[in-house]
C-alpha cells in the first residue's frame, strides 16, 4: 500500500542528531497573496504577481477568481480569508449571483460584522443557514460607496475585505472601525499592498479613507510567509545546533508575524539579516522570569510560542487570545488539550493561556491536530526532543504544502503510518 502524506493518517517524526543546517524556501505570504489576487480580479491586466503562495487556500482563491465564476455555488472549503474577501468582492460585482459556501467549520466562523457593513452600503446578501454565519447568498450590485461602520473586534479580515473593494467604488469608502480592533498589523498590510500598486488610502485608526483610484501597472513580489518562518525559529530553539537560511524574508516586514524574531531572540535564537534573506542561529538558551506576551496583533503565532515556552520549561502567559476560538479550530482549547497531553501544566482563560511547567513527552507521543495546519506545524519541532506521531499530517497544505519535505532537508526522518497507538 502506498503510504504518502496525502493518504496517511499519521506521520512519525524524529531527528537523530538534533543539528539543523540548511536553506529553506518558504512559501509566499498567504495574506499578501490573497490580497493581490482580489486586486487582480477587480483590476484585470494591471498586476503581475511573483512568488504567489503555494498554499491550498491561495490556490483555491486563484482558481475561483480565474474561472470568473459569478453564478451558482462557490466553495471556499476551509479558507477563511478567501471567504471573507470573496464576500465583499461578489457583493460589489454587478450581475454576480452566488451561494458562497465552505466546510462545516466555516459555518461556525462569524461573518456578521462584514455582512452588516456591506448591507449599509446597499449590498444584497442573505444568510442561508444561521444568522451571522456562512453560507451566504450574494447578489452583486453596483455599490456606490461612502461611509461605513464595521465592528473590528472579531476579525480584521472584515476590514481588509472592505478596503480591497474601497478604491473601486465611485465615492470611495470611509471606514469607521468600532470596538477594540484585533489583528491590526493585517490592516496595515492591506494598506501597504494598496499603496504599493498605486491605490490611494489613508489610515488613521479608527478611520480608514479609501479614495476612488486605479492601480498603476505593477510587478509585485510576494515576501515569504513569516508565520511559516515561526516554525523554523522553534526548530532552531529546540535543536542542539542550528544555522538555517531563509531567503527572501525582509526586515522590516509589513507582515505582523515578523515580530516572532524578537520573541525568539529573548528565548535563544539569533537572526542576522543578509539583505537577500535571514539566517537564524541557535544561541545559548536564555531563561527569563515569567514572560507575558500580548498576541492580540499576531494570533497566528500563538501556537508556535505556546509550544516554545512549554518545550523549554519557560513559564509565561500568552494574552490577547480572544480570537483563537474562531480559527480553523478552537485553538485555545486545542492548545490546552495537547500541551496537557504532552505533560505540561497549563491554564486557559477566555483571553489567555498560562504555561506553568515543562512538557514530559512519551516515546512516540501522539499529537492530535484538530484539522488545523498550525497545530501540526507548531508541535512538529518537538521531534527534536523525542520521536512524535502527528495525526492527519496533510493538514499543513492549507498554508505550507512542502512543510514535511522541508523538514527532511534538514535531517528529520519521517515514516508514514495508517494507525497509531496512544
Ligand atoms: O488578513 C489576513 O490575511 C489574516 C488575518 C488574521 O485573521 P483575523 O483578523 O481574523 O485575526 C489571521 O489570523 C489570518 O490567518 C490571516
Ligand atoms: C486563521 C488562518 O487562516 P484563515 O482565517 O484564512 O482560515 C490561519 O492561516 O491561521
Amino acid at each position: 500500500m502506498d503510504l504518502s502524506p496525502e493518504n496517511s493518517s499519521y506521520l512519525r517524526l524524529w531527528h537523530s542528531t538534533g543539528q539543523l543546517c540548511g536553506r529553506i524556501e518558504l512559501p509566499g505570504s498567504k495574506s499578501e497573496s490573497n490580497r493581490l489576487l482580489i486586486l487582480s480580479a477587480i483590476y484585470p491586466d494591471t498586476l503581475k504577481i511573483k512568488g504567489l503562495s503555494t498554499a491550498d487556500d491561495t490556490q483555491l482563491l486563484q482558481q475561483i477568481l480565474t474561472s470568473k465564476q459569478s453564478l451558482g455555488s462557490v466553495h471556499c472549503r476551509m479558507a477563511g480569508t478567501a471567504y471573507r474577501f470573496l464576500t465583499a468582492y461578489y457583493a460589489a460585482t454587478p450581475g454576480a449571483h452566488v451561494l458562497l459556501t465552505g466546510s462545516d467549520r466555516m459555518f461556525e466562523r462569524p461573518i456578521g460584522p462584514l455582512v452588516d457593513a456591506l448591507r449599509q452600503l446597499g449590498a444584497d446578501i442573505q444568510y442561508v443557514g444561521k444568522e451571522g454565519f456562512p453560507p451566504l447568498e450574494i447578489k452583486g450590485t453596483q455599490l456606490t460607496g461612502g461611509l461605513v461602520t464595521v465592528d473590528g473586534s472579531t476579525s480584521s479580515q472584515f476590514i481588509t475585505a472592505l478596503m480591497l473593494i474601497g478604491c473601486s467604488l465611485p465615492l470611495g469608502l470611509k471606514i469607521h472601525i468600532q470596538g477594540y480592533p484585533v489583528s491590526v498589523p493585517y490592516i496595515y498590510l492591506t494598506a501597504s499592498t494598496l499603496w504599493q500598486v498605486g491605490l490611494k488610502v489613508d489610515v488613521r485608526l479608527p478611520e480608514i479613507h479609501l479614495y476612488p483610484s486605479s492601480p498603476k501597472k505593477s510587478v509585485v513580489r510576494v515576501e515569504p510567509d513569516w508565520s511559516a518562518a515561526s516554525y523554523w525559529y522553534l526548530m532552531a530553539l529546540l535543536s542542539q545546533r542550528a544555522e538555517i537560511y531563509l531567503p527572501g524574508l525582509r526586515i522590516p516586514s509589513m507582515q505582523g508575524d515578523s515580530v516572532v524574531r524578537g520573541y525568539f531572540d529573548a528565548l535563544g535564537v539569533e537572526t542576522v539579516f543578509l539583505g537577500s534573506g535571514i539566517r537564524i542561529f541557535k544561541k545559548t538558551q536564555s531563561q527569563n522570569q515569567s514572560l507575558q506576551l500580548d498576541l492580540r496583533d499576531t494570533p497566528d503565532i500563538a501556537q508556535t510560542l505556546a509550544v516554545a515556552l512549554a518545550a523549554i520549561g519557560q513559564s509565561g502567559t500568552l494574552t490577547g487570545l480572544d480570537t483563537l476560538p474562531l480559527k480553523e479550530t478552537d485553538r485555545l482549547l486545542a492548545l490546552h488539550n495537547e500541551l496537557t497531553r504532552c505533560g505540561a501544566r497549563v491554564e486557559s482563560h477566555t483571553h489567555s493561556l498560562t504555561i506553568r511547567s515543562s512538557l514530559h513527552l512519551k516515546q512516540n507521543q501522539l499529537i492530535h491536530t484538530y484539522g488545523d495546519h498550525r497545530m501540526a506545524m507548531a508541535f512538529a519541532p518537538l521531534a527534536l526532543l523525542s520521536p512524535i506521531v502527528i495525526q492527519n499530517p496533510s493538514v499543513v497544505s492549507k498554508s505550507y504544502p512542502t512543510f514535511w519535505q522541508d523538514l527532511k532537508k534538514v535531517g528529520f526522518s519521517i515514516e508514514y503510518l495508517n494507525s497509531a497507538k496512544e
